[in-house]
């Protein structure tokens, strides 16, 4: 920005930085002729990302202003993909008259567009919501309490809720993937919000609880929020009065479509942290695309907000088992009852009234919105009809809510022409027979072709030059033109209003009057569309309500539809839900993977209860088990939507959380590696999961040295079948962990198979009770490629290896068994009895005598020792305890 005194500066700049004064965060669009121009360090910004040349213009305050240009007709482009990049941008237009005006030309903010509160089609992902999310903190009883409001303002819909701590602050960021974010300048949690794009910093004040109460009473026109059920939220209602004002900043306008505040309530939901979103490929997948992922294979909406509801239910997974069967009942009968086809051909018509709706309110609408919105209301009875014939209560209630509106659909019928302008202003929106107002201006309009065609003839047999022409132009407006060659020939009467290269141009009395008349008329008829157009959108704001109650209703019935029809399509079985404890799979398949792979993808039964509630799995690489895990998640989660679930049978207790540890990704941006990130997650879940916390667990430990690695994941397991007692399933290639799972009275081992064939591996993909006999690392390296004279040296290697171990060379990496118990030495810490440890010597913690237990403590060197190392130390000894 300028850093000379405002007074130096041109009457323009001047002017400028009033403007921008108010808007120091956002870039300013600032209307010259034909162009918007950016100056300053708003010029340098937009040049460099939307690559547009950097120059000058002029100089002001005795320096040069950089200034990047874009021409007006081209700006909604620019401004689209600045948005896309999480920027705002505020559009100054000239208001003044350039004609009359002394000094600048009077210039007014006329929109503002932020990446959270567009509405405008153009600038939306069909199949998303546009979130702006708004956070505010408190510290209740040494907790961090993070108050959640959000807004999509193309919908209207406006939620509320509250999380502890700064774990679930990132996983509800991750839900939410919000376009952007509002926080206080004082917000402490920065670095969660650190890599997100769109951060909005505003004045604690925005923050301001008492005001924000108001804000919230008075948008909806109660007198307290007591009915909403949010009152205790009071950090919630700090962020969401902040939301609303800003919201409405932007808009200028009040926001008649947001009519409710939902409170989401975290336990009627089945919780899931950000790293497995991530990992379950809900609806991005792992290298951040949308191919490949649960959504992909299920989204067959016949709507972008069913699309958007889909997802969101996918994100948010019920636990309330009458509204789980209340769902299935649905799908159950639009299945057998084969109407889901009918069903989805009527949706088809609807389209997205949710947003069409939201443009409505907040008057942005479009004229081809409104003639969308009747194809809509058109629907209704059909679909109306369609629902009479079925039985379930929810599609009945469903039915209640679908209002058809036989007056409005009539009067849209009747208002709008076939085929409507994008725009407003150029008018051509309403049909003849709407109104005899507009169609009295119209017809001046209509007629002037036929009054100059006639003057062309009547004139050109009266003055007898054959090359007079009537004609007309903006900057002119109506003339005669005869060519040069007999301008001369021209009537007295006629008077010159334009020399061309090759002809004259002349007006007429006549023409001149004809002119005044006509052009009042375009002028009047379009004010006259302009005043329709705004009572129309009045009428419709009237049934506003219903018209979103009806939107929702099609949103729901469209998403259970396509959960009808998909569960058919690939196969799916209604699962039961109960509270009763266990699961019991038969037949399970992963939908994705199967989707993908061009062989028959192998199903596996499952089976978790009091007993058996940890299985640790074993197997070669590629052998199918991060498969086997997320296809057991994605059956949970499906199955707490409502839909059906890939496999045969399923018997599925509810849960609380899932939680997945798999995969390896660092966090460099975030400044976390590999290894961190593990043990992130890994603490997550065992601080977090409960007795009814389905949990994932994918090679945990591998990210470290071998022994700190086992030792942990050793301590892990033991941690969450013997403590937290909950549902896991641990993959791993430690086989020395299969002993203990042998140990634990509530754990299992099973493995996946793979065998031998002409020298080459077949993987079979099926799972088996007991643990893996062999690992089969280096064909798995051969089959990727690695270069022979390598996988040659590596056979060798493993020879020598399992001769120093003291295992029968084989040929191939046997798999670990377990030996004669080590005892941890006299004289030597439990440390450095690990460090001695090897492969097969797997007991040394798991079957050492007291004595040897007592003198391994002793030995414990702790002043020397990483706290890492004592809390492995620890576990170890304390495993051989229990
Ligand atoms: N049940 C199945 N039926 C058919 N194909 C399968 C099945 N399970 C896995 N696959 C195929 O095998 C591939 C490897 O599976 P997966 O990644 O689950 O193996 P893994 O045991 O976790 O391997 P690693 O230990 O190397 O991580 C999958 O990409 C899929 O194509």
């Amino acid at each position: 920005m300028s850093k000379t005194p405002v007074d130096n500066h041109t009457p323009m700049m001047r002017q400028y930085f009033g403007l921008k004064s108010a808007h120091p965060n956002q870039l300013l669009f600032y209307r010259m002729g034909d162009f918007y121009e950016l100056f300053y360090d708003d010029a340098k910004r937009a040049s460099q990302l939307l690559d547009i040349t950097l120059t000058a213009r002029g100089h002001s305050g005795g320096l040069p202003i950089p200034m990047a240009g874009i021409p007006f007709h081209a700006a909604e482009n620019y401004i689209a993909r600045l948005v896309r990049m999480g920027e705002s941008v505020v559009v100054a237009e000239q208001t003044g008259d350039p004609a009359t005006s002394k000094g600048p030309v009077e210039r007014q903010i006329a929109r503002i567009v932020t990446p959270g509160t567009i509405s405008d089609e153009a600038f939306l992902e069909e199949k998303r919501e546009n979130l702006l999310l708004s956070l505010a903190h408190q510290t209740r009883k040494g907790l961090d309490v993070f108050g959640f409001s959000y807004l999509d303002m193309a919908s209207g819909r406006f939620c509320l809720f509250e999380v502890d701590g700064h774990d679930a602050l990132a996983s509800e960021l991750q839900r939410l993937s919000p376009r952007e974010i509002l926080i206080s300048e004082d917000f402490p949690a920065r670095q969660a919000v650190k890599l997100e794009k769109g951060v909005s910093e505003l004045g604690p004040w925005h923050f301001d609880y008492e005001s924000s109460y108001r804000q919230l009473i008075q948008q909806f026109n109660t007198k307290d929020l007591s009915g909403f059920g949010c009152e205790a939220l009071t950090a919630a209602i700090s962020s969401a009065g902040a939301l609303l004002q800003y919201a409405k900043d932007t808009q200028r306008s009040a926001l008649p479509h947001i009519q409710s505040i939902t409170v989401e309530h975290k336990d009627d939901s089945v919780l899931i942290d950000g790293a497995t979103r991530r990992n379950l490929e809900i609806d991005i997948n792992l290298t951040g695309g949308t191919s490949n992922t649960l959504i992909e294979v299920l989204d067959n909406c016949a709507t972008p907000m069913g699309s958007r509801l889909l997802k969101r239910w996918l994100h948010t997974p019920i636990r309330d088992l009458d509204e789980i069967q209340a769902r299935q009942y649905v799908v159950s009968e639009l299945q057998t009852s084969h109407s889901y086809s009918s069903f989805e051909s009527a949706l088809k018509k609807v389209g997205d009234l949710e947003r069409i709706l939201s443009r409505i309110a907040l008057r942005s609408a479009r004229p081809r919105d409104l003639l969308r919105l009747r194809f809509a209301l058109e629907a209704a009875p059909e679909i109306n009809a369609l629902l009479e014939q079925t039985q379930t209560s929810r599609l009945q209630e469903l039915n209640q809510r679908i209002l058809a509106q036989p007056d409005t659909t009539a009067t849209l019928a009747l208002a709008l022409v076939e085929n409507p302008p994008s725009v407003v202003r150029d008018g051509g929106i309403f049909a003849k027979g709407y109104d005899d107002e507009l169609d009295e201006l119209l017809a001046l309009s209509t007629n002037a072709t036929d009054f100059l065609a006639e003057m062309e003839r009547s004139e050109k047999e009266r003055t007898g030059i054959s090359s007079l022409k009537v004609g007309f132009n903006r900057v002119h407006g109506y003339y005669i033109e005869i060519s040069r060659l007999h301008s001369d020939q021209a009537p007295v009467e006629y008077i010159r209003r334009q020399t061309l290269k090759n002809a004259e141009r002349f007006i007429t009395p006549e023409l001149k009057a004809f002119e005044d008349k006509a052009l009042s008329a375009k002028s009047k008829s379009l004010a006259r569309e302009k005043e329709l157009y705004e009572a129309l959108l009045d009428q419709l704001n009237e049934i506003l309500g219903e018209l979103q109650t009806t939107s929702q209703a099609f949103a729901q019935l469209d998403v259970l539809n396509t959960f009808a029809e998909r569960s058919l399509a690939l196969n799916f079985c209604c699962p039961e839900l109960h509270t009763r404890g266990g699961v019991k799979i038969i037949e399970g398949r992963h939908p994705v993977v199967e989707a993908v792979i061009s062989d028959p993808f192998v199903p596996n039964d499952l089976e978790l209860n009091d007993q058996r509630s940890l299985l640790m799995i074993t197997g070669p690489n590629m052998g199918g088990k991060s498969t086997y895990m997320r296809q057991i998640a994605l059956i949970t989660l499906l199955a707490h939507t409502g839909c059906f679930v890939p496999a045969k049978s399923a018997s599925i207790s509810v849960v609380d959380r899932i939680f997945t540890r798999m995969g390896s990704s660092d966090d460099l941006a975030g400044g976390r590696s590999t290894f961190m990130v593990e043990m992130t997650e890994t603490a997550n879940i065992l601080n977090n999961a409960t007795k009814h916390s389905l949990v994932l667990m994918d090679e945990v430990g591998r990210g470290t040295s071998t022994f700190d690695g086992l030792s942990l994941a050793w301590a892990a397991v033991d941690y969450l079948a013997n403590h937290l007692k909950c549902y896991v399933l641990f993959a791993t290639h430690y086989f020395e962990l299969t002993t203990l799972a042998e140990q634990l009275d509530n754990a299992a081992n099973v493995h996946l198979t793979a065998t031998e064939y002409d020298d080459e591996i077949v993987f079979l993909h099926k799972v088996h009770e007991g643990p893996a006999s062999q690992s089969y690392g280096l064909q798995v390296a051969q089959l990727a490629g690695v270069p022979r004279d390598v996988i040659g040296h590596a056979k060798q290697k493993l020879k020598e290896l399992e001769v120093i171990t003291g295992v029968e060379p084989t040929g191939e990496s046997a798999p670990i068994q377990e030996k004669k118990p080590a005892k941890a030495s006299k004289g030597r810490s439990v440390k450095e009895a690990a460090n001695t440890y090897q492969p097969q010597q797997v007991d040394m913690f798991v079957q050492a005598e007291d004595s040897a237990l007592k003198d391994a403590l002793a030995q414990l060197d702790l002043d020397n020792m990483t706290p890492m190392e004592a809390i492995t130390a620890l576990y170890q000894l304390k495993s051989h305890l229990s």
